[in-house]
């Protein structure tokens, strides 16, 4: 017996994919000028998202400032020693100032008809509001070692307890506002989410693009890049966001105590005094940047590496998707050994892309790590000369300068740090952005088709010299188009049953795409009525995962029909044993039988009674006697539907009163099925 390897997965060796990782082009990848318009236009704007950045940071430097610092310091003060009417009004008037604010936010969200960019501004306000506020909270803690330890040292008991409350307060604080801003980052995460989520779903819904997605584009998942790619990158660029304006503060901040501890720099050259001052404060700047230019360059192939990441992930799971999707046909030909080895594979380019990645932040991680360690010793390096030379410079000097140079950094090293999230980011707004150019290339594609289907009133449906081809992908995966049928004239008049016939593969069911505006490869003219009701049936109807009403009344909603009708339909199509589920759900169109489902789909005609009826092999599954007795049905009940059926089966002539055959064109170079049309 052969014996299995637990381990076989493990030990199988990845394939390169570095082919991969080069075909996505450079100019391809999504740059940061793209991500924030992008992103703009949920602000209601590229000026409006940059302008408000610049007002918060102005509005950020207001607040930290000392002279706001000073009039807060005042109030309290003043608050704490007044009484009685004074009191109240202090303490009142900063409660006042939040109630406007509330109600202002109220009155405009009700008369806005559109407020989503208002709600959007007002979250994204209050957020940048409590950052600044944990920024300043951060400050006040390092304040406040100073002096509570100072206590400890010179045994002030009184400090000491003061110093502790002092503590407690802070924290209350620290913790509700830290608490909120999570809070309402998430919100405005998820409300941003939603807006891009449905103009992303509108886009991929409407005119039918998810149909033409799958026959025109290269693409993969679509699904996954609207309902995970979507997901991912809102919540990294509000993270991004807010931790960007965070650093920016925490550097304002640290800056300016650094500038109070180190003092300037004095160069005498060419008789001329220059002062730089905050000179420790540029250096790390420059340190910062020449980090943040050479981490970029170790970690560039990350943003590749992240958009083939999720590619193949969707991939592995889609893979598994359509398993469980076809899994009575795979396991009918025995391929659940294929599938799983199929998976295999595809999770062995996960491993392989997943190993790439590991290495490049390995080598990340290495630099990175480096430059942290080696920000310790530079601003020793940099003091070390000052401190032996000058005597009043002391020890308490040296370790607040080099605790302050600490903070600047880390606020200076925000890209740094954030390399990885950055390229994520990138990652996914490359694929998303591909999307968003992948509908406008159907758009363009369909706009451009030579073949028009008019709506118009001409007493039914009319081709005029329609010809129609097969798109088909040449050795350089460019959309060819090959002659499907030509030459077709046909004039559907109202109330005429048609049948359509021709060899497999001649396309009937072309035709009958054409009809219903899915097929823009051809060309001449198609009249289709204006108003009328048109309902096509496949020979694979779909059915939802659903109530058995639900999936009658499909795409309309249960409510629309009654009882008694689900009934009576059911009974017209002789599915009597379904009568009493009505109210079960179930995936309809895995557990019913073919023929079962092909009655369904007539049960759902006698429900619609549209004006024209396209059947394409809706009968195929059927025994004769069940073919018969539903076209018998289907034209008693509905004796003026216009009929045209696809169907192989001769004995379906006896309901139609004119045929269409498609025969081989042999008489034209183009090839392809010609129309031979008569009456029965
Ligand atoms: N989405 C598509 N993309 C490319 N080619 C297609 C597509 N759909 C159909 N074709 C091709 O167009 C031709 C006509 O197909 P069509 O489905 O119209 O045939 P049919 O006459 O209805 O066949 P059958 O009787 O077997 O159902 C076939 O060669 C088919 O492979």
């Amino acid at each position: 017996m052969k014996k299995t390897n637990r381990n076989e997965w493990m030990n199988d060796v990845t394939p390169d994919l570095s082919a991969d990782e080069k075909s996505i082009k450079n100019n391809k990848l999504a740059g940061f000028k793209h991500i924030f318009n992008f992103s703009a236009r949920y602000w209601g704007g590229g000026w409006a998202l940059f302008g408000s950045l610049i007002l918060f940071l102005i509005f950020a430097m207001l607040t930290t400032s000392e002279a706001t610092e000073t009039f807060i310091m005042g109030w309290l003060e003043q608050t704490k020693q007044a009484s009685g009417l004074d009191f109240i009004v202090k303490t009142g008037a900063p409660i006042l100032i939040i109630l406007v604010l509330l109600l202002t936010y109220r009155f405009f969200c009700r008369t806005l008809s559109d407020n989503r960019v208002f709600k959007a501004w007002a979250l994204s306000a209050l957020t940048l509001f409590l950052a600044s506020v944990s920024v300043k909270l951060n400050v006040a803690f390092a304040m406040w070692s100073k002096a509570f330890y100072d206590a400890i040292q010179s045994r002030n008991e009184a400090e000491f307890w003061i110093q502790s409350s002092i503590f407690i307060a802070l924290a209350i604080f620290w913790v509700l506002v830290g608490t909120y801003r999570q809070f309402f980052q998430q919100l405005l995460q998820i409300r941003w989410r939603t807006w891009l989520t449905q103009i992303f779903s509108n886009q991929y819904f409407d005119r039918n693009r998810f149909y033409f997605f799958a026959q025109q584009e290269q693409q993969d998942n679509p699904d996954q890049r609207i309902a995970e790619d979507l997901d991912k990158f809102t919540e990294l660029a509000i993270y991004l966001y807010f931790g960007a304006y965070i650093s920016v503060l925490s550097m304002y901040e640290f800056s300016k105590l650094m500038l109070d501890i180190s003092g300037d720099i004095n160069f005498n050259h060419f008789g001329l005094n220059f002062t730089i001052p905050d000179y420790l404060f540029w250096l790390a700047v420059i340190y910062a940047i020449a980090g943040s230019l050479f981490i970029h360059y170790v970690g560039r192939r990350l943003i590749k590496i992240e958009a083939l990441r999720q590619r193949y992930n969707a991939s592995f799971r889609y893979h598994l998707i359509r398993a469980r999707e076809y899994a009575e046909g795979i396991t009918s030909l025995q391929g659940a050994n294929h599938h799983r080895e199929e998976s295999r594979r595809l999770f062995g380019i996960v491993r392989s892309n997943w190993n790439t990645r590991m290495w490049v932040l390995k080598f990340l991680g290495f630099s990175s790590l480096s430059y942290n360690q080696a920000s310790v010793l530079f601003p020793i390096l940099l003091m070390a000369p000052r401190y032996f030379a000058d005597k009043a410079f002391t020890w308490g000097n040296f370790m607040q300068i080099l605790r302050t140079f600490g903070e600047l950094r880390e606020s200076l090293s925000w890209f740094i740090d954030n390399y990885q999230n950055i390229a994520e980011l990138r990652g996914t707004a490359t694929r998303i952005f591909a999307l968003e150019d992948a509908f406008s290339r159907i758009d363009a594609f369909n706009g451009a088709s030579e073949l028009t289907v008019t709506p118009n009133n001409v007493g039914g449906i009319a081709f005029t010299h329609v010809s129609l081809s097969r798109p088909q992908l040449n050795e350089n995966e460019q959309l060819t188009l090959v002659t499907q049928v030509s030459g077709l004239n046909w004039h559907i008049s109202q109330g005429d049953r048609w049948l359509v016939t021709g060899a497999s593969g001649s396309g009937k069911s072309t035709i009958l795409r054409a009809i219903a505006q899915l097929w823009p490869y051809g060309k001449g003219q198609i009249d289709v009525p204006t108003k009328a009701k048109m309902l096509f049936l496949p020979q694979r109807p779909y059915f939802p995962i659903a109530t058995l009403r639900e999936a009658l009344s499909y795409p309309a909603t249960s409510e629309v029909y009654n009882d008694a009708a689900y009934e009576t339909v059911l009974e017209m199509s002789q599915l009597h044993h379904l009568k009493d589920r009505l109210s079960e759900s179930a995936n309809w169109g895995q557990i019913l039988s073919g023929g079962e489902q092909q009655r369904l789909a007539f049960a759902r005609v006698f429900l619609q009674r549209p004006e024209y009826l396209f059947l394409d092999e809706a009968t195929s599954a059927l025994d004769l006697e069940n073919e018969r007795s539903l076209y018998a049905t289907l034209l008693n009940f509905m004796p003026k539907v216009t009929l045209i059926s696809v169907s192989h089966h001769t004995q379906l002539s006896q309901y139609h009163n004119q045929s269409l055959d498609l025969t081989a064109n042999t008489t034209n170079e183009t090839g392809g099925f010609k129309a031979k049309i008569q009456a029965i």
